[in-house]
């Protein structure tokens, strides 16, 4: 378990003894690709999860043979499209995860993915709906301002919504934006929590680095809000056309699963950010937002409001507040106009 230590902290592995009974079936749709398998090694590492059911396209089998040597007790079995593969992965399913779609390239934004991947993700929105609606949906495809939206109206059409377990998982903002404030103020990451609110792609990401008590000015704030945003662009730009952000993202999406698994099996105060049907910004046309929220049983239990922020703060706000409604306004006009077969 030397892995398992380096990636869960002692007080989380005390609770696995309590929480390994607990039966919770884990499916990852797009298990093979460069999020997919990392998350799926993550996801085997993590005593909550009883099974694993990875499914994709392509080498799902394969990576489930690899991943499924591991010696910790989940079960794990691949998936493919052939013989009711992907509703046999779905059944029983307690967290879907769905890092399905293809990334970006040098020069491309979030937003170019949308032919591509919005009907991607529609479509397994719509297995999802059938087969596992009452499981907790985790989209990671871009653009997850639009993918979300796209995935609340597939579930809507089957009369199965319900906006308490559909979440957009922004958790990777956090990561960098606590990794790179320790950077700046030589702290150790791993005690940094800043909050990220809006959604999850440029302008839309809005780190709220004065709720930390931080006081950054001038072109040092500035040049830490440009880096929270445009992150993803920073190993797009490095992996030079291979890709976008594999290994952080999938550490970000264990541990968002993580959350969800521990306030499913009991534990009180799990907060983690995500982008949730919220009530904060309706009224300016953002059905979604994402803030910190309290997680519980039932998926989303308290939707935290922004709280203080700067005048600085609140000027980032009203940008992302303005792009997101956009986003998300063409997600939903999209699939009712594309609604698949
Ligand atoms: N939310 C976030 O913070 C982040 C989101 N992403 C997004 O995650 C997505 C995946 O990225 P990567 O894993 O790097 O891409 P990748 O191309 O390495 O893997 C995608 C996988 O999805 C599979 N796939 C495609 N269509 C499918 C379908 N209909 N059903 C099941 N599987 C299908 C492919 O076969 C492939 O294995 C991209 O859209 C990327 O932009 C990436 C990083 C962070
Ligand atoms: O930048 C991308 O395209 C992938 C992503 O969402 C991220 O790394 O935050």
């Amino acid at each position: 378990m030397f892995a398992a230590r380096q990636v869960f902290g002692a007080a989380q592995r005390r609770a696995f003894s309590a929480s390994a009974r607990a039966n919770s079936k884990v499916t990852v749709l797009g298990a093979a690709g460069g999020i997919g398998q990392p998350l799926s090694l993550l996801l085997k590492l993590n005593p909550r999860v009883s099974e694993l059911a990875l499914y994709d396209i392509r080498l799902a089998p394969g990576v489930a043979a690899d991943v499924g040597h591991i010696n910790t007790k989940s079960t794990v079995k691949g998936y493919d499209p052939t013989n009711a593969g992907l509703r046999d992965a779905l059944t029983g399913a307690e967290i879907v995860i769905i890092p399905a779609g293809v990334p970006r390239k040098p020069g491309m934004t979030r937003d170019d993915l949308f032919n591509t991947n919005a009907s991607i993700v529609r479509d397994l929105a719509k297995a999802a709906a059938q087969y596992s609606p009452d499981a907790n949906i985790l989209v990671i495809s871009n653009p997850v301002n639009s993918t979300v939206p796209i995935t609340a109206e597939v579930f809507k059409s089957y009369g199965v919504y319900n906006p308490k377990r559909l979440f957009g998982v922004t958790t990777l903002d956090v990561v960098r934006a606590s990794r790179f404030i320790s950077q700046l103020k030589e702290t150790d990451p791993a005690n940094e929590n800043i909050t990220v609110v809006g959604g999850h792609s440029g302008a839309t990401i809005v780190p709220l680095l004065s709720q930390s008590g931080y006081n950054l000015e001038g072109e040092k704030l500035d040049a830490y809000v440009h880096r929270v945003q445009f992150g993803g662009d920073e190993v797009v730009a490095a992996k030079d056309g291979a890709g976008s952000a594999t290994l952080s993202m999938a550490m970000a999406g264990a541990r968002f699963a993580e959350s969800l698994l521990k306030a499913a099996q009991g534990q009180k105060n799990v907060i983690e950010p995500t982008f949730v049907d919220s009530p904060l910004f309706k009224d300016q046309g953002c059905d979604f937002f994402a803030s910190n929220v309290e997680l519980g049983p039932n998926g989303v239990e308290k939707i935290h409001p922004v709280g203080k922020i700067t005048d600085y703060e609140q000027k980032l706000l009203d940008v992302a507040v303005g792009d997101l409604a956009k986003n998300i306004k063409k997600g939903v006009a999209w699939v009712k106009e594309n609604p698949g077969n």
